[in-house]
């Protein structure tokens, strides 16, 4: 056995192995410690293999998946062995193979993913000239997806995509492998090295056709992307690997391009708090309050519409207009479309993952019973969809069951079947009659254990002779001691308790027989017969999978319809010129937390910000609304562009290809980053990211270093913004000096949050004002956040002296100059001499000769 157990571990060394023996999965050697510990079980040791102790610890088979669960949120990997030989059909142990390999990236277990996320896994491959390969899919999905991104944009990707795992090449430079170590620092993911070979482009480019069903990519437009091809090469490669099979429900092609989606950068995703607050908890975020959808599928879509906006307003517009269509109550009817939908959507069960689950063939049959559900469901959503948006009419299209699918599993499945295909219960009666039949003799034992125990008790006289089965000892009669004397000859003992005996008979032995074998053979035929089902499912894989497209779509529609109408918001409109019009815009998740805790309404503000008026120097308070108003810009901005209502009475949007921010300050220490430096990297990348379409967010920047060099760099930062980038932009800032920035700077307005003062106490009027704020109120800020008042009364004395000294010295410095240009230094001889030169007009002796004149004249520069 340890030589077949060696034998299955050597081709999977770097993953636990589940070694199944009986009702346990075993670990063995190394992975025994590392599953003890990380499990918190106990350690055993059995027996010797070639005179070692064999050290060993296991879980039991029915609990495997809180174990799986456990192990694979710490990013391991469990290749899981099963028994598939039949026990005692041949000498040695029972035969065994790894069925599958259960990895953070490649999961499929119910039980295991999260229903409102997926569980990615991507492939990177460092391609030539600097250009990387990426390729990523769901194993509970039906999309591939491919990219190729300049190498110095790679972190940038996999952040947006956020896998669970990421395949890498076991011949990448350190630098490379460093660099994706890094990446994990953002979004964690577990690293699998997989053999170089696999990342071959034309083996991705056959695999893809062969997956698509084509001869070539280009219906995708998915043709010469050797890099991209290379990642999918072992993407494939490793998800067929881990499933034991191919993945057939993969039949969507898809190609993100740079460019085409509006950037997101993953601070922004941070500061504007999407899907994860800055505490890194779910909720509350923007996400979390926008997923209202019925189903996983719905929320995960929504989910992925959030994170990658495209530039392009097509798919917003007809978003838009679909939501329209769901808000309009029919003629003659009262509640609006979307109300109806999501009752009808409620509890419909993930058929993409069952759909995927029947294509890997790892589909339970109450799943099954949960898709016929949701098909008979889905049945009824088409006539219910508005016609007056084309999304809507081509969802109805979609939302058609696959035909016979649902007779099929009607047929052949129970009404209530058991968990798990191996304890039977699962095929319904009337679909097979060979399984009737086998049915019908286990089930009529009971009539004949009745009618034998009282053929016996008369046959013999014993009055309390009892005919009983158990699953030990078969079927028997029991016989009380004291009765023991009339027990008849061809009673044969089968085994003697303390005051009775069993028994067994001729007869009672041949119906054991026959009722046991029907049992077996029962299941076994059940086995067999849902093996057909799946066979049978096979051909409607693809068509389910449109479907749980059609039916995630239309709950993600319908999510963002209820949101507009429950809280209010306005459909935006796109125009073509660059601007961003907002009219009492509000940040909806801070206003929602106000209602919640009976704070008070959301003060409502506008935004106008357009080629004439690109920048707004915003100051005011702490704590007077600064950095909500930025966010809400920003989260405004980006809801539309995913084609949703917004937190508006009114909305006009130009292009726009990304939201950049740089907000608040928090120390990277795992990378080994200084608050300063940090601040200081975001902004440097943001300087040479942002274009004239992009919005920028620029919260207190420079206040990370002392007052003279952050102000200073406030400053540049600011001109360089107005005068280069031209990037729509929020500037709030403590500096007042930076207020005088609007003065030189047409492009520019400042911008104030109001505040007035009752006493020596401060209110918040939170209304963004123009012009420029008078005060910071910072002392009064600290008073009501409780600070003694010692400590408040030597802060005014002191901010009195601070001032007054400052009006006596204050000199008159440009802050905004442009710094004087450098003069060009005079060319050298020898640079003169070069630019004369020629190459392709002389003569390899004139060549010779040049080469010489410019040596002499060097060590003459040179003295
Ligand atoms: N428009 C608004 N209406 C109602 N309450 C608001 C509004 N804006 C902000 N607030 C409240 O004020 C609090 C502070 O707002 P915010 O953090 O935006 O201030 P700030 O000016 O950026 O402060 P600091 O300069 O200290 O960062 C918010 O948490 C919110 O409760």
């Amino acid at each position: 056995m340890m030589a077949q157990y060696l034998g299955l571990k050597a081709d999977h060394p770097d993953t636990l192995l589940f070694y199944r023996m009986g009702d346990f999965y075993e670990l063995f050697y190394a992975d025994a410690e590392k599953a003890a510990r990380l499990l918190d079980i106990t350690l055993t040791q059995r027996g010797q293999s070639a005179g070692q102790p064999v050290v060993m610890c296991g879980v039991p088979f029915h609990a495997v998946d809180t174990y799986l669960g456990r192990l694979i949120k710490l990013g391991e990997s469990v290749a899981i062995c099963e028994q598939v030989g039949e026990v005692g059909a041949s000498k040695g142990p029972v035969e065994r193979k790894v069925v599958r390999v259960v990895t953070p990236g490649t999961l499929t277990d119910v039980e295991l993913l999260n229903d409102k996320s997926e569980s990615l896994l991507l492939a990177v491959h460092a391609g030539a000239r600097n250009f990387c390969g990426l390729a990523w899919l769901s194993v509970t999905g039906a999309e591939l997806r491919l990219a190729e991104c300049p190498s110095d944009a790679l972190e940038a990707w996999i952040a947006r995509i956020a896998p669970s795992e990421v395949l890498y090449s076991a011949e990448v430079t350190p630098a490379f492998e460093q660099r994706l170590k890094a990446a994990r620092g953002a979004t964690p993911f577990t690293l699998s090295l997989r053999p170089a070979w696999q990342f071959d482009g034309g083996l991705g480019e056959r695999k893809l056709c062969e997956q698509m069903g084509s001869t070539n990519l280009a219906a995708w437009n998915a043709e010469s992307l050797a890099n991209a091809h290379a990642a999918a090469a072992a993407l494939l490669g490793y998800a067929e690997h881990t499933q034991g099979r191919a993945l057939a429900h993969v039949q969507r092609l898809a190609v993100e391009r740079d460019g085409e989606l509006i950037e997101l950068p993953p601070t922004t995703r941070r500061n504007l708090e999407l899907v994860q607050t800055l505490r890194g908890e779910e909720s509350p975020t923007l996400f979390s309050l926008l997923d209202t959808c019925m189903t996983g599928m719905g929320s995960r879509l929504l989910k992925r519409w959030l994170l990658a906006p495209r530039r392009d307003r097509g798919a917003a517009q007809s978003r838009l207009e679909a939501i329209a269509a769901l808000q309009a109550p029919p003629p003659g009817g009262t509640a609006a479309p979307w109300r109806t939908l999501r009752d009808q959507l409620k509890n419909t069960s993930d058929v993409e993952r069952i759909a995927a689950r029947i294509s890997l063939r790892q589909v339970r049959p109450r799943e099954l019973l949960a898709l016929r559900m949701a098909l008979a469901k889905a049945g009824q959503l088409a006539p219910a969809l508005p016609g007056a948006s084309a999304l809507l009419a081509q969802l109805a299209d979609q939302l058609a069951p696959p035909s016979g699918c649902a007779e099929l599993l009607v047929a052949a499945i129970t009404p209530e079947p058991s968990a798990l295909v191996r304890d039977g219960g699962v095929i319904a009666s009337g679909h097979d009659a060979e399984l009737d039949e086998l049915r019908a003799i286990s089930e009529n034992c009971d009539d004949f254990l009745l009618q034998l125990e009282a053929s016996e008790r008369e046959r013999t006289g014993i009055s309390n002779l009892r005919v009983q089965f158990n699953r030990v000892h078969g079927f028997y009669i029991e016989v009380t001691q004291s009765a023991l004397a009339k027990v008849p000859d061809n009673y044969r003992r089968r085994q003697t308790l303390k005051n009775a005996e069993r028994f067994i008979t001729p007869e009672l032995k041949a119906f054991e027989d026959k009722a046991l074998s029907a049992q077996d053979r029962a299941l076994a035929r059940e086995k067999w017969l849902y093996e057909q089902l799946l066979d049978a499912l096979q051909p409607s894989v693809a068509a389910l999978t449109r479907l749980a497209g059609a039916i995630a779509t239309l709950d993600a529609l319908c999510a963002l319809a209820e949101r507009s109408h429950a809280l209010h918001w306005r459909a935006p409109s796109f125009v073509a010129h660059p601007c961003i019009e907002i009219e009492q815009g509000r940040h909806p998740v801070v206003e929602a937390r106000l209602a919640e805790k009976s704070s008070g309404a959301f003060i409502a503000n506008d935004t106008r910000l357009g080629p004439q008026q690109r920048m707004q120097v915003i100051t005011g308070p702490n704590m007077g609304g600064k950095s909500t108003y930025m966010r809400q810009v920003a989260i405004i901005v980006l809801l539309a562009s995913i084609g949703s209502h917004v937190p508006a009475a009114a909305c006009r949007l130009g292009p726009i290809d990304a939201i950049h921010t740089r907000i608040g300050a928090a120390d990277d220490l795992a990378n080994a980053q200084s608050t300063f430096m940090l601040e200081m990297t975001e902004a440097a990348q943001i300087l040479h990211g942002a274009t004239a379409h992009s919005l920028v967010l620029m919260d207190e920047i420079g206040r990370g270093t002392s007052t003279f060099d952050g102000l200073a760099l406030a400053a540049g930062i600011a001109a360089q913004l107005h005068d280069r980038t031209r990037a729509f932009t929020l500037f709030a800032t403590h500096y007042f000096e930076l207020t005088e920035f609007p003065a030189s700077h047409h492009g520019a307005v400042n911008m104030h949050v109001s505040a007035t003062e009752a006493g020596r106490d401060i209110v918040f009027l939170h209304e963004m004002q123009p012009g420029p704020a008078s005060k910071s109120y910072g002392i009064q800020v600290a008073r009501l956040a409780g600070m003694p008042a010692a400590v408040v009364n030597h802060a005014r004395q002191a901010l009195e002296a601070l001032e007054s000294q400052q009006t006596q010295t204050r000199a008159q410095v440009d802050l905004f100059a442009p710094p004087p240009v450098a003069e060009a230094p005079l060319a050298s001889a020898v640079e003169s001499a070069l630019s004369e030169i020629d190459p392709d007009a002389m003569s390899p002796r004139e060549a010779l000769e040049a080469l010489y004149t410019l040596k002499k004249l060097q060590m003459r520069e040179q003295g």
